[in-house]
């Protein structure tokens, strides 16, 4: 699949400061450490209700690990799935009476515009759980063969991952065995599914029902599991062992533990990623902004009432990446207040000197992606422009290349 279209990101003068971010798996945060090109696999939409906040608010903070690891000099390579196969989808085309093909690639389309409004760097591979369904047939053969995976025995012969063959199942989310029948039986799981040797063993391959999608295989006619398509497209792109894997946290359990567990059980090693790491939920009047609560607030809505995408980053980035936190009115006309007055302060022809304020930006960025205390450095910067001035001609340039550079936001 194409991504979006890429947005130039500028080298700006001075110190570096490397990435630490928290991981899940750990529990606490820690130091990233990429190799020259720094490896992230951040999982995609669902390509149905795209793109709202809660998706906005979770790519923007992958972005900013983007922008931050490019900043201290490494390449990037950054991989990114569509699920444009899966139970929900297959829902929503139901309910709409929709062709589910035409269905995902208009929202993947409208994915695509929204994020290059947003100027989130696009990942260098896009790909479609479709497209890859040949390496993830592959794949499930693999686990047979090992005996990570059985079929269950009766008139639809599933395929499902034994949860304990990595032998490190759980490390990922920690979650205790309560917690995971939950999440599992919330989140696309089917623990009450006869046959299984488990409740928590997950689907790696659904034969072929009557009025479902399905694809011939050495498998048999069928479609792949959701937490699969992660593991073998992350797998044969990145390797084992990359730096960061992404998502909201809603994907902590069961699918990156899954993810983890399936990409373990296949390689023989571990770990699948580096870091875990998960954005918080975004929400509106209290509620989880999601598809299933249809409390929805669009990117391209805000964008067809002429809001600038440039006050909408700012606007998420007021908020801790990794907090639960809520969607206002408020937050939007914050965002393009801030937006409106660093604009005025780098129109300035001079101003006070700026290395201070990008040395604070670029801290606190990489202490697990600080964005407020960021954001606020620039703040204090433009005040005193806006207010005492100053006589630095290159201040100006310098605050609007690293807010571009490490923010994302084209002042
Ligand atoms: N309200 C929300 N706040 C923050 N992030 C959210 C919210 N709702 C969904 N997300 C995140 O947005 C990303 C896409 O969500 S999704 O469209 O449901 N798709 C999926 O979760 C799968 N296609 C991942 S392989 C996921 O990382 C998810 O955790
Ligand atoms: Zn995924």
């Amino acid at each position: 699949m194409q991504p979006w279209s890429s947005v130039p990101v500028p080298q700006v003068p001075g110190t570096r400061s490397p990435l630490r971010l928290f991981d899940t798996a750990a529990g606490e945060i820690r130091p990233t450490e990429p190799g020259p090109v720094a490896r992230m696999y951040v999982c995609g939409i669902t390509p149905y209700d795209a793109t709202h906040l809660g998706h906005a608010a979770t790519y923007l903070a992958f972005d900013l690990v983007h922008r931050v690891w490019l900043d201290n000099g490494h390449q990037v390579h950054y991989v990114q799935n569509v699920t444009d196969i899966d139970d929900p989808l297959l829902e929503r085309a139901e309910r709409d009476s929709e062709d589910w093909i035409v269905l995902a690639m208009r929202e993947t389309a409208l994915f695509r515009e929204d994020m290059a409004a947003l100027r989130v760097v696009p990942p260098a591979d896009f790909v479609g759980a479709v497209e890859s369904i040949p390496e993830i047939v592959e794949a499930v053969g693999k686990l047979l063969a090992s005996g990570a995976a059985y079929r269950v025995d009766d008139e639809y012969p599933d395929i499902y991952f034994r949860h304990q063959a990595s032998g490190r199942f759980g490390y990922e989310s920690n979650y205790d065995d309560a917690t995971m029948r939950a999440f599992f039986a919330e989140r696309g799981g089917d623990p009450d599914r006869g046959g299984k040797e488990h409740p928590l063993d997950a689907l790696v391959w659904r034969a072929a029902r009557d009025g479902e999608p399905s694809w011939e295989s050495e498998l048999g006619a069928g479609r792949p599991g959701w937490h699969l398509e992660c593991s073998v497209i992350a797998l044969n792109r990145l390797g084992l062992g990359f730096d960061v894997q992404g998502g909201g946290s809603d994907l902590i359990f069961p699918h990156h533990e899954f993810s983890a567990a399936h990409a373990e059980s296949l390689t023989g090693e571990f770990p699948f990623a580096k870091h875990y790491v998960h954005a918080g939920m975004i929400g509106l009047d209290g509620e989880k902004m999601s598809k299933s609560k249809g409390n929805l607030v669009f990117v391209s809505r805000l964008r067809g009432d002429r809001v600038d995408p440039m006050a909408i980053r700012l606007a998420l980035l007021d908020g801790h990446y990794r907090a639960d936190r809520e969607w206002t009115a408020d937050a939007l006309t914050g965002g393009a207040a801030r937006l409106a007055r660093w604009r005025e302060a780098v129109a300035l022809e001079s101003a006070p000197v700026a290395e201070q304020a990008v040395a604070r930006l670029r801290e606190r960025l990489s202490d697990d992606l600080d964005t407020q205390q960021a954001l606020r450095a620039i703040d204090a910067w433009a005040d005193e422009a806006l207010t005492a001035g100053g006589s630095d001609r290159g201040a100006p340039g310098l605050i609007r290349a690293a807010v571009d550079a490490l923010l994302g936001v084209e002042l």
